[in-house]
């Protein structure tokens, strides 16, 4: 996409120091929601004003079904599949729709450009959020983490990890909620509120959406798996640029 390196690293830094803080700004319950949540052994870990950010440790799904869900307009249409699942990880405004659907998120994956206070609601309630890092997002990173549940928030980045910040892979929070799920133990994925070919989209997003498919085809490679959402798409993937 042409994004800067450097930019994407001082996020990381910047995101680093806001969950380094003891900033904690939400009520979270320590002991419900997450998959794991206590996955450390120690669920006091989870409390108090300089409770640590969560870890990938934190998190997983131990084999079961997960869904990942995006926030394409076909979501409304598809959330049998979302209640199906064992577990549910929704990218951005996806959390919203799943949650006034009445069906759980059990965790979040935003760069936090989306539109409600769905993130701080959800660390709030105990729920993990991933929250990732880019060059792009600074602004919404000082003003949107103080008020999150720090004990709730994943920090995650793009560049090379530091500190408590990870990267599990992917790149749109779509494709990143699928790389998440895959390295913390998900078994089956399956997807709902995809539209890649979404002519409402604006040429920007569409890039993004080429490259989050391009990046899905290659977690279902690495998996040994078939995705459903890409039936019928794989011939039209540009995978010149995939370590495949
Ligand atoms: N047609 C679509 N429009 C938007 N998102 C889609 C679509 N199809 C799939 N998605 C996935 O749903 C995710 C959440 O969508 P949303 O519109 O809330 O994106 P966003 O917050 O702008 O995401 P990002 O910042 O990652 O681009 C996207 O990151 C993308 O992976
Ligand atoms: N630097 C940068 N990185 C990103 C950006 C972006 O706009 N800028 N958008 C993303 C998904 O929307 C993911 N990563």
């Amino acid at each position: 996409m042409g994004f800067d390196r450097g930019g994407d690293e001082r996020a990381r830094d910047l995101l680093a120091d806001l969950v380094s803080d003891g900033a904690g700004g939400g009520e979270g319950d320590p002991g419900r929601g997450a998959p794991a949540s206590d996955g450390d052994g120690d669920p006091s870990r989870r409390t108090g004003e300089d409770a640590p950010p969560l870890a990938l440790a934190d998190l997983d799904f131990g084999g079961e079904t997960v869904a990942v869900v995006g926030a394409g307009p076909s979501l409304s249409d598809e959330l049998g599949v979302v209640r199906a699942a064992d577990n549910v990880v929704a990218a951005s405004d996806a959390a919203t729709v799943v949650r006034a659907a009445g069906l759980p998120v059990d965790c979040m994956v935003t760069d936090l450009d989306e539109q409600g206070d769905v993130a701080r609601e959800l660390t709030a309630e105990g729920t993990p959020v991933a929250v990732h890092a880019h060059g792009d997002n600074r602004p919404a990173l000082r003003e949107r983490v103080p008020r999150l549940a720090v004990e709730w928030v994943l920090p995650t980045t793009q560049a090379a990890p530091a500190g408590p910040v990870v990267n599990t892979g992917g790149f749109t929070d779509g494709d990143r909620a699928a790389f998440l799920a895959d390295h913390c133990g998900a078994g089956e994925l399956v997807f709902a509120g995809w539209d890649f070919d979404d002519p409402d989209v604006d040429p920007l997003k569409a890039r993004k959406l080429a490259w989050a498919e391009r990046l899905l085809r290659w977690l279902e490679i690495r998996r040994g798996d078939r995705f459903a959402v890409l039936d019928g798409r794989r011939d039209g993937i540009d995978e010149s640029a995939l370590p495949v």
